[in-house]
């Protein structure tokens, strides 16, 4: 870590208390682009992810550019990509890239100085990362960001229907391959947990999975941030979020795309959006 950042987690801790918890995602799906009468090109998708960034980066905690939506357009959309962290980082945003890589170790290198290498054009403060390779292949990910004072957000319990059949799968030792995802992050934050703080390692449980049988605010906290897509156009709501993340709601990160998006393109009616979504997570959090 560099002499003057601080860790990932004490920054988000601090950007929540501050702007609210949440999180909103940068999704320029096509049906957005129509919807605010864009096109479904490169001059579209800049003009989406500008005002977005103008509109919320100022105001909001954390943006979550979904880098699926920037490939899609190739080399150029990943320019617009690359400003739109640098600008959202500049106003004061913690940008989050949901990038969901996963690969064998020597690989995971590669996308670890992708985004994590501060020195690079797609430097985050976190990412999104798949530990379904192993949670050991994430290991060059998980020292780039403590080097960095960056965070990584491991996929523990997906809001998709389908994760359940893989992430809730039985290990020989009777623990779930979501548990032990879990278990592994909480070993990764120990040192900032034993120093008071919220650790840098979170991992993504879905606001949709209801009264999960995984206990986050008991034997599987992880000391961590969690991630918690899918309130909104997924169906569940900020009143779903204590059940589902038990005494750990402190630490729940909201994340809300087309929840919020849906409300541009004028930039007030988005803030405004936003910051109605934030209070409802405050009123269940507190
Ligand atoms: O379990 C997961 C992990 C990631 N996502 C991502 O979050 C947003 C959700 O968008 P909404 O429009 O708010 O539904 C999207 O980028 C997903 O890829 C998730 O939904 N679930």
């Amino acid at each position: 870590m560099t002499d003057t950042a601080e860790p990932f987690g004490a920054r988000l801790r601090g950007a929540m208390d501050a702007r609210g918890p949440l999180c909103v995602g940068i999704d320029p799906h096509a049906s957005l682009l129509a919807d605010w009468g864009l096109g479904d090109d490169i001059a579209g998708l800049e003009r989406f992810t500008r005002t977005v960034v103008d509109a919320l980066a100022g105001k909001v905690a954390v943006l979550k550019p979904q880098s699926a939506f920037f490939e899609r357009f190739g080399s150029r959309g990943i320019a617009v990509l690359e400003r739109a962290v640098a600008d959202a980082r500049a106003a004061g945003a913690l940008v989050l890239m949901d990038a969901k890589r996963g690969d064998i170790g020597s690989t995971m290198a590669a996308y670890a100085s992708a985004y994590l290498d501060p020195a690079g054009p797609l430097f985050s403060d976190a990412v999104t990362v798949s530990p379904y390779l192993g949670f050991g292949s994430l290991r060059p990910a998980l020292e780039a960001a403590r080097a960095a004072g960056a965070g990584v957000f491991a996929l523990a319990l997906t809001s998709n229907p389908e994760g359940a059949e893989v992430q809730h799968a039985v290990r020989p030792d009777g623990t779930t391959v979501a548990a032990s995802v879990l278990t592994a992050l909480k070993a990764e934050n120990a040192a900032e947990a034993a120093e008071g703080r919220l650790g840098s390692y979170g991992a993504v449980v879905g606001a949709t999975l209801g009264g999960t049988a995984h206990r986050l605010g008991a034997d599987l906290a992880i000391d961590g941030p969690l991630l918690a897509p899918g309130i909104g156009a997924q169906g569940a709501t900020p009143a779903d979020l204590p059940a589902v993340f038990g005494a750990a709601v402190r630490n729940v990160l909201p994340s809300v795309s087309r929840g919020v998006l849906r409300h541009g393109p004028d930039a007030a009616s988005l803030v405004a959006a936003a910051s109605r979504m934030a209070d409802e997570v405050r009123a269940v959090a507190e």
